[in-house]
């Protein structure tokens, strides 16, 4: 194998389906999460698969941080089974003739003992799974079950991660019980991961960089906060467009059950769901949910005002709205207002202006 010197998932890639070209150059951050989003049958998935082996892309380049895993110029491909990578799919298949510790054991084999960073004992315990292992795999629900996937994916000790939808197959409040487990081996362990997601939420709790990808480019590749921030993104026109800001917890009002987050440009007033002093979290601000004044209200309900600059304003989807970008402290924040509100305050790049948001609003 060759070596290159960069901490980063090299990706090359051009295939030609009929109807469908891939075409993709990427240089990705060699740890954290990357989410891969766009619409369906942006390629989000073959990329995945060119990534893993099991699309053989003619001419392709893959290098995971230092590792050259592909390199058709120089006759270099690592079959599938060779390349040391979990991949995750919407639902976990799971051997039906053995419980659960066998189908994590299984795989395990062929991981020699010298490579093994992520014990199984360690995976089991990041999933929260240990009391499931003498269960069939019939007598799980759909998040143990893909809770299972993920540990065994982990547990071969995986120098790239690949999760295509692992939450798409699970109602709601599954999803809400595995998220926390995936926060975890965010935080906790250090495998690049490249996440396939539809949900803006998973994104925002999850990534750390973003790819947006259409017909099979890649439209964007950015840091998380800048990219949910580009006007000229689709992202920005979603219902649900917002920005996350990365804050810590620096003061608890216990008599009023909140929380204050402090982040680079100021501070927010948040729901206490049980975070503890100096912990820290992300927030997300949904666009709509911020509205902007000339001078600091006091006689609002709402406890968070932040002081902002107007960087530009943009189109929305709807004519009577607008989406502006703001700068607050080196922090940006989208608001989306009516024209007509705009227009009144005289909102120009430049101006002054207050953000106001609602407590109540805040996503933790
Ligand atoms: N083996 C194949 N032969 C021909 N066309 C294919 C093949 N595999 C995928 N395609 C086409 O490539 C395009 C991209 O598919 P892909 O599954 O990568 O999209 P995606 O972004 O992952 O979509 P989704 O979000 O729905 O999973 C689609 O138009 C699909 O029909």
């Amino acid at each position: 194998m060759t070596a290159t010197i960069s901490a980063s998932v090299r990706a090359r890639f051009r295939l030609d389906y009929p109807g469908f070209a891939l075409d993709v150059d990427l240089d990705l951050p060699g740890k954290g999460v990357t989410a891969l989003f766009g619409h369906s049958g942006s390629g989000k998935t073959t990329l995945l698969r060119a990534i893993a082996g099991l699309e053989r892309v003619p001419g392709g380049y893959l290098a995971v941080n230092g590792n050259v895993w592909q390199d058709d110029a120089r006759g270099v491909f690592l079959p599938t089974h060779l390349r040391p990578l979990g991949y995750v799919f919407q639902e976990a298949s799971l051997f039906a003739h053995l419980n659960i510790r066998r189908n994590l054991e299984y795989g395990l084999k062929r991981v020699a003992e010298q490579h093994r960073k992520v014990s199984l004992a360690h995976a089991i315990e990041l999933l929260g799974i240990g009391h499931l292992l003498e269960r069939m795999p019939d007598a799980l629900s759909g998040g143990e079950r893909q809770r299972v996937g993920i540990a065994r994916a982990l547990a071969v000790s995986p120098q790239l991660l690949l999760m295509d939808e692992p939450l798409a197959a699970l109602d709601l409040k599954l999803k809400g019980e595995i998220l926390p487990y995936l926060e975890r081996l965010h935080d906790e362990l250090d495998i690049p991961v490249l996440y396939v997601s539809h949900s803006p939420d998973e994104v925002a709790r999850l990534a750390d960089h973003l790819v947006l990808m259409e017909k099979g480019k890649v439209l964007a590749s950015g840091g998380l906060t800048e990219s949910l921030a580009r006007l000229d993104l689709p992202l920005s026109q979603h219902e649900d467009a917002g920005v996350v800001l990365a804050g810590t917890i620096t003061a608890c009002d216990t008599q009023w059950h909140l929380n204050c987050v402090s982040f680079a440009g100021g501070q927010l007033w948040v729901r206490d769901n049980g975070a503890s002093l100096q912990q820290k979290l992300r927030l997300r601000i949904l666009a709509r949910d911020v509205s902007l004044t000339l001078t600091p209200h006091t006689d609002s309900s709402i406890l968070n005002v932040v002081s902002a600059t107007v960087i530009e304003l943009g189109d929305d989807h709807h004519p009577a709205l607008t989406l502006v970008r703001l700068d607050a402290g080196g922090t940006p924040l989208l608001a989306r207002l009516t024209r007509r509100s705009a227009a009144s305050l005289d909102l120009y790049p430049g101006r002054a202006v207050w953000a106001q948001i609602k407590s109540v609003a805040l996503i933790q």
